[in-house]
């Protein structure tokens, strides 16, 4: 099949195809899965019905919400989850000689057919110890799905997240280009990257493959080489263009993109402001211009923007205005991004007026240069004209914050609630097969994701509903919720009977992802000390828990 209808994979109800990246088979997993399932197979205990949770325990970059990303690829692997003889070959090699063949003939038949996965839907915000995905199924072959689960939704969420605060701080009216895979963690780190920015709220991205795999809109500049690349216009051989209708052509674009220079520079409203421009960059601009005339863009930082780069680029664009074509605009990659854009900008408005070019003041200003929330916030401030940005490492390393810190912790086995203690209250698990619930308040927010015992009512509309926080005693508050969402729906029935939810194309996930995010208090969004969003348990789930917790925790003793 082809590859890019394979990675975009419309799954609804029928077959699911393997995950996107071959490199996730069953074998991406830690080697103590292995050895666990060996001795739960070897206690007879594979087969006990477990439930685990997926979450995290904190959003990142320091703010109060997290975009959920990744789910397609979970839903993928557990689909096609079967081991090979060669990778049941191998993990026999790995594991000590004393295991059991049987064991190998239990991994031979090993699927997840009997495995349900509930999920919030991806592209949803989401918040700290709230299952986003509950796996229930033979805790083996659960146990085994922990790893790669976990670093599927871990990085996609991250990155997904890290581009929905750069959009956040951009401002909804600016062009985000993802320009990362050069300096991405890996070709898997970038072709993430690419599919999770997206997601989370970009416009395109400069790399190919995620273009071809996922349908993502390709865009692209040049580089600085190719300016510098060029020594000279005579190297310019074919210098003819036809104009955009075809009615006519021009036998040497060279010498009209240097008659535009010379009136540009003793023009009455530009004179002065620069002298000799490069010809070296003016023959680089017009050749690309030769090659691209209907999208003529031209990196202008290669010598010296305002005294080179920017009248050069006129130049070009007036030529080709004459020819019926539009210029696409400038990408400015060094130097005071905020200063700079001003000054392209009101250079490009002198020439509308000059010369009277409808448009030309609005050409489009490409900024890029290790570019991040911080600097995009400081140009915010400042004040500039930019339109569009090409973020790059910063954006697709997630350098402000290296993992999300998922887990997969052990909720209930054999319809026994379990608890993982600790010393810290953060890291102590909510036990019980649970359902979870967004409600919305009277102005359209949500208000609080609330959790319950699974065979509890759910919340309803109109009906007042007490939300305690899961370890504070204190802090507890009633709630009317005037919307109440379901948030875990069933991506993989296993061999139950319950009708499975679709897995939506990228462009779907995006959408949902942009109105979650349009539709939260804003105090939650901002930037500095944000509202932490509640994350609550019912009264009845609030007393299990801690009945549970009194339950398994020693009573020291004084001496
Ligand atoms: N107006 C601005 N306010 C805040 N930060 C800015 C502004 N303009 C640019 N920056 C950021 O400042 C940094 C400038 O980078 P750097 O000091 O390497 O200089 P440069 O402009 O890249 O120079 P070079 O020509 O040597 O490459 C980048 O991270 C860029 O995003
Ligand atoms: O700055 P980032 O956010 O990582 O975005 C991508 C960068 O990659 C390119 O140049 P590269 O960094 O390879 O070379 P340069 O820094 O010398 O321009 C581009 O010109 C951007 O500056
Ligand atoms: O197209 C660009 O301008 C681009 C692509 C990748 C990295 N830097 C720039
Ligand atoms: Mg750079």
């Amino acid at each position: 099949m082809d590859q890019q209808v394979k990675a975009n994979g419309n799954c609804s109800g029928g077959v699911v195809e393997g995950p996107t990246n071959p490199m996730v088979t069953p074998l991406l997993t830690d080697l103590y899965q292995f050895t666990m399932a060996y001795a739960y197979w070897k206690a007879n205990k594979h087969q006990e019905r477990a439930v685990f949770d997926l979450y995290f325990r904190k959003n990142p970059f320091g703010g109060e919400y997290t975009v959920f990303a990744g789910l397609e690829e979970c839903i993928r692997l557990i689909a096609n989850f079967k081991f090979t003889e060669d990778e049941i070959s191998f993990i026999r090699e790995s594991l000590p000689g004393s295991c059991e063949d049987g064991f190998f003939d239990y991994l031979r038949g090993l699927d997840c057919s009997e495995v349900e996965v509930y999920s919030i839907a991806e592209g949803s915000v989401v918040f700290p110890k709230v299952p986003l995905l509950r796996i229930e199924g033979p805790i083996a072959v659960a146990q085994l799905l922990e790893t790669p689960l976990v670093n599927l939704i871990n990085f996609a969420s991250l990155v997904a997240t890290n581009a929905a605060r750069h959009r956040f701080v951009a401002g909804k009216s600016k062009i985000l280009l993802e320009f990362g895979l050069r300096r991405a963690q890996g070709p898997d780190g970038g072709i993430s990257a690419s599919k999770y920015c997206y997601l989370g709220g970009f416009d395109a991205t400069s790399n190919v493959a995620a273009g071809r795999l996922f349908g993502i809109p390709l865009r692209g500049t040049h580089s600085h080489a190719f300016v510098s690349s060029y020594m000279s216009p005579d190297e310019i051989v074919d210098k003819s263009l036809r104009s955009a209708d075809g009615s006519r052509s021009c036998e040497d674009l060279v010498s009209l993109a240097q008659t535009w220079l010379s009136k540009i520079q003793w023009s009455s409203s530009l004179r002065g402001i620069f002298g000799e421009t490069n010809q070296s960059e003016l023959a680089a601009f017009t050749s690309y211009a030769l090659a691209f005339p209907i999208s003529f863009l031209a990196l202008v930082d290669t010598y010296d923007v305002m005294r080179s780069g920017i009248p050069n680029f006129c130049a070009v664009a007036l030529a080709l205005n004459d020819l019926g074509y539009k210029a696409a605009g400038i990408r400015l990659d060094s130097g005071d991004l905020a200063y700079l854009s001003c000054e392209a900008r009101k250079f490009f408005r002198a020439i509308e007026k000059e010369f009277g070019v409808p448009g030309f003041g609005k050409m489009s200003i490409t900024a890029s240069n290790d570019l991040n929330e911080e600097t995009l916030d400081a140009l915010n401030k400042q004040g500039h004209e930019v339109d569009a940005y090409g973020i790059g490492t910063y954006l697709v390393t997630c350098y402000a914050q290296a993992a999300l810190g998922c887990v997969f912790k052990l909720v209930e086995i054999n319809n026994q609630p379990r608890i993982k203690l600790s010393e810290d209250v953060s890291k102590v698990s909510i036990p019980c097969k649970k359902r979870s619930y967004r409600l919305y308040g009277r102005e359209g927010y949500p208000l609080v994701d609330i959790m319950t015992g699974e065979n509890e009512p759910s919340p309803k509309v109109g009906e007042r509903i007490l939300c305690r926080h899961p370890f504070n005693e204190s802090k507890r508050a009633y709630v009317v919720p005037q919307q109440v969402e379901e948030l875990l729906k069933c991506y993989w029935p296993g061999s139950s009977d319950k009708p499975r939810e679709d897995l939506p194309p990228l462009q779907d996930i995006r959408d949902r992802c942009i109105k979650q995010l349009e539709r939260m208090r804003p105090d939650h969004m901002r930037r500095l000390n944000p509202t932490p969003y509640k994350v609550s348990v019912s009264a009845k789930l609030y007393d299990f828990i801690h009945f549970l917790w009194l339950n398994e925790a020693p009573v020291g003793e004084l001496q």
